[in-house]
């Protein structure tokens, strides 16, 4: 049912520092800041030949990785995104298997514009997955 590894999250405690860090030290192709409100994040994209890093740095009181970066000051990998064909049928099939969907289960627009849902990490070994539908 997954498909591509889309792209592996890094919560960072400084994201112009770790933007910095990819483009100079690593050598990457690093996009601009964007914030995503929906999702009580702001993002910066480092394209890589086979699959994407996200960067995640709070956005708003109510972040979702506000706990995250509390329990990992200096960051940590954060989520994996797979890519599916069918976000629905992805969904209805986890649920049956017994996952958790996080949210209202259903689909958000995502920072590509497509639609995506996570899972929670206790389901699956302790990591955090989000799906994307492309
Ligand atoms: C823009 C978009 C995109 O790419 O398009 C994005 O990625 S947005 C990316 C940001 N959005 C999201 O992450 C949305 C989905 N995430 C959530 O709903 C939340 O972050 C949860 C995953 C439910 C965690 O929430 P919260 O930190 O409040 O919960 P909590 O402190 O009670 O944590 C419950 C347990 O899960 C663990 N835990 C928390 N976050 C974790 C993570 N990222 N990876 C692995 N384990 C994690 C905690 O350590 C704790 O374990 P112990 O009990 O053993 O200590
Ligand atoms: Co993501």
């Amino acid at each position: 049912m997954i498909g591509r590894l889309n792209h592996v999250a890094i919560a960072v405690p400084d994201l112009d520092a770790a933007s910095e860090q990819y483009r100079t030290a690593l050598g990457a192709t690093v996009g601009a800041p964007q914030d995503e409100p929906d999702h009580g994040v702001t993002v910066v994209f480092i394209e890589l030949p086979n699959t994407k890093i996200e960067l995640l740095y709070p956005l708003g009181e109510n972040s979702p990785i506000n706990g995250f970066l509390e329990k990992n000051p200096s960051g940590g990998i954060h989520h994996v995104c797979y890519e599916v064909d069918d976000i629905i049928a992805a969904r209805d099939h986890l649920k049956a298997s017994g996952a958790r969907v996080l949210g209202t289960g259903e689909p958000k627009i995502g920072a590509h514009g497509k639609p995506v849902l996570f899972l929670h990490p206790k389901d699956f070994n302790g990591c955090l997955v989000e799906l994307e539908q492309v």
